[in-house]
């Protein structure tokens, strides 16, 4: 059976749990495993796959809780009603420290988490209206058409309900166009910048949906316990939810459930027997937490879905997730592509680039140019500033002076997005692929601008024709680059050199006028390499021009119309490669050095 569908079916399940004969306590751990399930759930997709670490997540559910308990309880509005409330009070909320919180990097980000987390937690303590830290009580219970559902089985449907909804909406949105561009997130902000994904964006949408499902996790938290204080939103709980996440698989949807289970059932029984065993009161489970995570943390990093995937992947492999549809989906001609510029008009113009880091002038007035079809090698010895100049044209760093021309546009000091969205792909030196996604994947990433369906309507499984189309696209170019033997598997067990290709098809699905190829045939073997000759020549036949950084002299003699030589940041010479190997400038600074 497919594994997904195996994984919904052993879901359901749970839905049987009530009708079971079973004591009410374990109903109770059960309506508790589904709530944190969903906040954990939250965290999974911003900490696990957006390479966001929060430590607050705990205030949103506080915000979705308080916000309908305040409604409810104290207005008299319906409880309904307090869950749009709640997931829009938290959703601006969120919107709003997110657009701040998440331009920090590295360990800023955690730490700006639990200031916030901290704030909203001493908020909620203090305000007179919310009953400082007594809180509000005399929350009504929820009922549906008639059916009360203050029971609390009736409430472990709803709350698992919610859950199904959440997983279903998250694993529809990881396998889209937006899905690609989440994951990408994690690598940095350098690739997925370079294949058109607004970072930023994506970084605030992941940030506001944990949020949401913090808040959803709220709502029916007010409902169930009919009363709120602001013990349960604080940063102790904040930590635990990312422990949860930590403990199912940090990057897996279905561990969010697992872990929560683990956390819940593992505190409940050692609330139980810690006590007893010290004879005495105390949160003992919380020092036994802290001794797991860090063993976890040294020997099974990766958390206890991976393990569990893994020994059911051994009975039966998954099969591979997402699909390269079998022939051209309908409207697939219809994808966008860009008029080709005429054979030989010039397409690129470099005069005078510099590039300064402090003292160090990286790049010192280069001037070259590049016209359709041109396939032109850029060499230098180490350090010579080929790589600053490739930044400098895929605007992954702003020149410090001179002008850049793309098809008489100016370019420099454009992002590296829109530069993307002009013509210009890239692979790179130190190859950047979500190494844990198939090839396909990877390489569809490439064709992010290509698509224009956002978030939701990913997340509602509305945008399967165009996501059919750019699979397609992907597929067609991972064939193109001889890689089709491959499509399915985790790009990151690919050999070195073959990786570097997939770099390739990825650029190709931007639909580039001018490829820029930093290394690409390092690691090559050399069958490898002559297919990848074999491909630029095709793709300078198609009027693509190609640029490339490379330090094998025997495939760029052989390859290029033209040779740019760089030392110290500036041209040291330029023509045709027979004229450029005999030139003595070049023999003494670089080729003679050269095998
Ligand atoms: N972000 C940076 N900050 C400071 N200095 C930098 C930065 N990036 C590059 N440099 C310096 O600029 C110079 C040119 O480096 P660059 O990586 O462009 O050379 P390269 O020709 O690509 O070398 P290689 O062939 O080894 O990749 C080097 O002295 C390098 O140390």
């Amino acid at each position: 059976m497919n594994t997904r569908r195996l994984q919904w079916l052993l879901f359901a399940w749970f839905f049987v749990f009530p009708f079971l004969p079973l004591p009410p306590y374990w109903i109770t751990i059960g309506n508790y495993i589904g709530l944190y399930a969903i906040v954990a759930l939250g965290l999974v997709l911003l900490t696990g796959i957006g390479g966001l670490t929060s430590f607050g997540q705990a205030a949103f559910v506080g915000l979705g809780a308080y916000t309908t308990a305040y409604l409810s309880g104290v207005l008299g509005v319906s409880p309904w009603l307090g869950l749009p409330a709640g997931l829009l009070v938290s959703g601006l909320s969120a919107a709003l420290i997110g657009s701040v919180t998440v331009r920090l990097s590295g360990h800023f980000l955690p730490l700006a988490t639990i200031a916030w987390g901290l704030s909203l937690y001493y908020l909620f303590g203090t305000l007179e209206f919310l009953g400082k830290y007594d809180g509000l009580s005399g929350i009504p219970p929820l009922a549906l058409f008639g059916l009360d559902l203050s029971a609390p089985e009736a409430m472990y449907g709803l709350i698992w309900l919610c859950l199904g909804g959440c997983l279903w909406l998250v694993l529809n949105l990881l396998d889209s166009r937006s899905g690609r561009a989440i994951r990408a997130l994690a690598s940095g902000r350098t690739m997925p910048e370079a294949m058109g994904v607004d970072t930023a964006q994506y970084k605030i949408l992941i940030f506001v949906l944990a949020a949401l499902m913090a808040s959803l996790s709220g709502w029916l938290y007010a409902h169930l316990q009919r009363s709120v204080s602001a013990t349960p939103f604080g940063l102790n709980m904040g930590i635990e939810y990312l422990f949860m996440a930590v403990v199912g698989g940090i990057g897996q949807v279905w561990g969010a459930i697992l872990g929560a289970a683990v956390m819940t059932g593992l505190k409940s029984q050692l609330q139980d027997w810690l006590p007893r065993l010290f004879g005495s009161q105390g949160n003992f489970e919380l020092v036994v937490f802290g001794v797991m995570i860090v063993l976890l943390l040294l020997w099974a990093r990766q958390g206890l879905w991976p393990w569990l995937a893994g020994a059911w992947a051994r009975w039966q492999p998954p099969a591979p997730l997402p699909l390269a549809p079998a022939s051209a989906p309908a409207g697939y001609a219809g994808l966008a592509r860009r008029s080709k510029p005429a054979p030989g008009s010039l397409l690129l113009d470099v005069d005078a680039a510099r590039k300064a880091f402090g003292g160090l002038l990286a790049v010192k007035d280069m001037s070259f140019a590049l016209r359709a079809g041109d396939v032109v090698g850029l060499i230098g010895p180490n350090g010579a500033g080929k790589s600053t100049m490739f930044n400098l044209l895929s605007g992954v760093l702003p020149p410090s002076g001179g002008a850049i021309r793309f098809c008489g546009e100016r370019i420099d000091g454009l992002g590296a997005r829109r530069i993307m969205e002009l013509g210009i792909g890239r692979s790179f030196q130190h190859v950047h692929l979500l190494a844990q996604r198939s090839v396909l994947e990877n390489v569809a990433l490439g064709a992010h601008r290509r698509g224009h369906a956002g978030p939701l309507a990913a997340a509602l499984h509305l945008e399967r024709h165009e996501e059919a189309r750019l699979l397609h696209l992907a597929a067609e170019q991972i064939r193109r680059c001889g890689l089709a033997e491959h499509m399915y598997t985790p790009a990151g067990s690919l050999a070195l050199g073959q990786q570097r290709i997939v770099e390739i098809a990825r650029a190709l699905c931007s639909d580039p006028l001018l490829l820029l190829l930093d290394e690409p045939a390092a690691g090559l073997r050399l069958q490898e390499k002559q297919a990848l000759a074999g491909l630029i020549r095709q793709l300078k036949a198609e009027g693509m021009a190609v640029l490339l950084v490379e330090h094998d002299m025997d495939f760029v003699m052989d390859l290029t119309d033209r040779l740019v030589v760089m030392e110290f940041g500036s041209k040291l010479a330029e023509g045709l490669p027979e004229v450029v190997r005999n030139d003595a400038a070049v023999l003494a600074a670089y080729l003679g050095g050269i095998e």
